[in-house]
């Protein structure tokens, strides 16, 4: 019942693209925002984001990620590997113009294709893990979550600090969050606003390995991923699906109640005004 009820609601969001073959990867489909490389010997995929200065999710880079990640679910690549290709910022999280003064229609399609992207990227039939080779803070953060394992680099650091400029997470975000970490880490963080250094991260189990270069990360990472060799692909993915089962149900069941809800906080004075100093803060810095 539950596997049913998983697997029919798994094909609302199955990649379209699997039918064709696309051993040799290539973002053709997409702006060029995101890189594939597939290892030869290890058929492991990574997917890098490419957007300067600091990798915000625009609607654009939300698009290339998820053809990619249904690109590299299509091709049966062995496991994905999420990584930047900027070397201080893994994920500087959502585009926080798209939250200011929005549009309305164009703020809807932005929030539906981040919820796509979660959804993508958490029901990955395949072994995902995140390098993150950078600062990964807010919805940075939350993809990295979505990953199955995380290894970082020093000296960055990774959180949700929403609170800190009066956002608020939709529960989604906040389940993601837990599913890594215990409820009373997450109440605690989240509340305060706090960004975990890269070896606090370790401590509470954020991030599972700290690597030394960014080599190292995704060498780590493949060896993750290696973990999963005597598991019939089939049994893990739907494994790993019932596992995921009651954190994506709660987007599932009611998408477009979280849509108008989170439409209508990002409307609030209390939201636009704390968003607004938050984007007078990092002119300020500079
Ligand atoms: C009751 C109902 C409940 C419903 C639920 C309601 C939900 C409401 C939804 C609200 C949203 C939910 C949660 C939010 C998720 C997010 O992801 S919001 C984004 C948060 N991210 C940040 O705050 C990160 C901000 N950036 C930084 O801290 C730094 O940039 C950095 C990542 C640490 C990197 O620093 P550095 O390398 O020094 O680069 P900078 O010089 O700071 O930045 C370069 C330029 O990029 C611009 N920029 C940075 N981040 C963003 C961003 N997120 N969006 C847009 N632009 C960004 C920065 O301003 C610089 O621009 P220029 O000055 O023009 O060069």
């Amino acid at each position: 019942m539950l596997r049913n009820s998983l697997i029919g609601s798994l094909r609302q969001i199955k990649p379209i693209l699997c039918s064709q073959s696309l051993r040799s990867l290539s973002n053709g489909a997409n702006s060029g925002l995101t890189t594939i490389e597939v290892d030869d010997k290890s058929g492991i995929a990574t997917l890098s984001m490419n957007l300067p200065p600091v990798n915000t999710l625009t609607l654009n880079l939300m698009h290339d990620l998820i053809d990619s990640i249904n690109q590299i679910e299509c091709n049966k690549s062995r496991g994905l590997i999420l990584t930047s290709s900027n070397d201080k910022v893994f994920s500087a999280g959502l585009d926080l113009k798209e939250l200011y003064k929005p549009d309305q229609e164009r703020l809807k399609e932005f929030w539906t294709i981040f919820q796509d992207l979660w959804l993508a990227l958490h029901l990955c039939g395949i072994p995902t893990a995140a390098a993150i080779n950078g600062h990964a803070p807010a919805a940075g953060c939350i993809m990295a979550t979505a990953c199955e394992y995380r290894v970082m680099l020093p000296d960055f650091v990774i959180g949700v600090h929403a609170t800190r400029f009066s956002f608020l997470v939709s529960k989604w975000m906040m389940l993601s969050y837990q599913s890594v970490l215990p409820r009373r880490i997450v109440e605690r963080a989240l509340n305060q606003g706090k960004l975990f250094s890269t070896q606090e991260a370790l401590e509470v189990g954020l991030i599972d390995e700290v690597a030394g270069s960014k080599k190292e990360a995704l060498a780590q990472c493949a060896a993750f991923i290696g973990t999963f060799d005597k598991a019939n692909p089939i049994a893990r993915t739907l494994t790993k699906r019932m596992c995921r089962d009651s954190d994506v149900t709660e987007l599932l069941r009611d998408r477009a109640g979280d849509l108008r809800a989170c439409v209508d906080y990002i409307n609030t004075p209390l939201f636009q005004e704390g968003l607004s100093a938050h984007l007078e803060g990092l002119k300020e810095k500079k």
